[in-house]
């Protein structure tokens, strides 16, 4: 099996290029589909995020203010962190879970988008890791607009994460977004051929099939030396 990291840095275009790889029938892990549901209402992130940061981050339904808790921690680095370390075991076994679900399907090329991919060293358990660049002028433009946000507020949201250009530096594939959406598309067919090129063999033994035949030989080999056959 072949885990693809996708990463870049807020609003560089993850989504968009996760939205390409699924169109093209290749499975997608969202890390940030993932954070959502380990924090809700009743759950143990949401437990957790409750004792630390108290009853005032909850909306009237129970649901966290997430608005108020992205306000809270992209302003103050020790609060972000609070929340990251609370957050990260809930968000990696969420990770390692969906990859399971479609590694039992027999999927061999995952992709997870995960936007703290370096930040939370994930990018151990990925190869080739997809870094999705944009121009710092565009990023923010593209981050204001899409959240209606300020350039003081957008900043910050930017400077919470590993520089763009230093995660550009340690990709193995670089997509440059900062162009036309067709533009990105181009570059998302090489891309695409690239990751879905033939398995190693290592990766092959990584899969469900892979595994299964080793499991398969294995008995078989033991059944046969029992009966002095080997
Ligand atoms: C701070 C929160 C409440 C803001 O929620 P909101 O709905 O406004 O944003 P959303 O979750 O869609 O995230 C948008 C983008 O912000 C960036 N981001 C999110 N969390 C963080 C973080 N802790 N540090 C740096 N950047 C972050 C990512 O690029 C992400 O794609 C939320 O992002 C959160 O709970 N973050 C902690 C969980 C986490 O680390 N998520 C990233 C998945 S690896
Ligand atoms: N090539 C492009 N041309 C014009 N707009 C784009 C392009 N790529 C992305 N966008 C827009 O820029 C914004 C950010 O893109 P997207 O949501 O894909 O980024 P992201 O990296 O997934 O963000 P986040 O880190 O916040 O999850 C969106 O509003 C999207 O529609």
């Amino acid at each position: 099996m072949r885990l693809v990291g996708l990463t870049g840095g807020i609003a560089s275009g993850k989504s968009t290029v996760s939205g390409l790889f699924k169109s093209a029938g290749v499975p997608v892990v969202d890390a940030d589909v993932v954070a959502r549901n380990v924090v809700q209402k009743g759950t143990g992130g949401w437990k957790k995020i409750v004792k630390a940061f108290g009853n005032g981050i909850l909306l009237e339904n129970g649901e966290i203010d997430r608005a108020q808790l992205g306000q809270i921690v992209f302003s103050d680095p020790e609060k972000r962190k609070l929340l990251n370390r609370l957050l990260a075991p809930h968000i990696s076994c969420g990770i390692f879970w969906e990859i399971l679900k479609l590694w039992v399907k027999g999927c061999l090329v995952i992709v997870v988008d995960i936007p703290l991919l370096f930040e939370t060293k994930m990018d151990r358990w990925t190869d080739p890791v997809v870094v999705v660049w944009v121009d710092p002028k565009t990023q923010i433009e593209r981050l204001m607009s899409r959240d209606g946000c300020g350039q003081e507020q957008a900043q910050s949201r930017i400077d919470a994460q590993l520089a763009l250009d230093w995660k550009k530096s340690e990709a193995d594939i670089v997509i440059d977004n900062s162009g036309s959406l067709d533009d990105t598309k181009e570059q998302f067919q090489e891309v695409l051929k690239q990751v879905s090129g033939p398995l190693t063999w290592k990766e092959s033994m990584m899969s469900r099939d892979g595994l299964l035949s080793i499991v398969v030989c294995t008995a078989a080999g033991v059944l046969l030396a029992q009966k002095n056959l080997l």
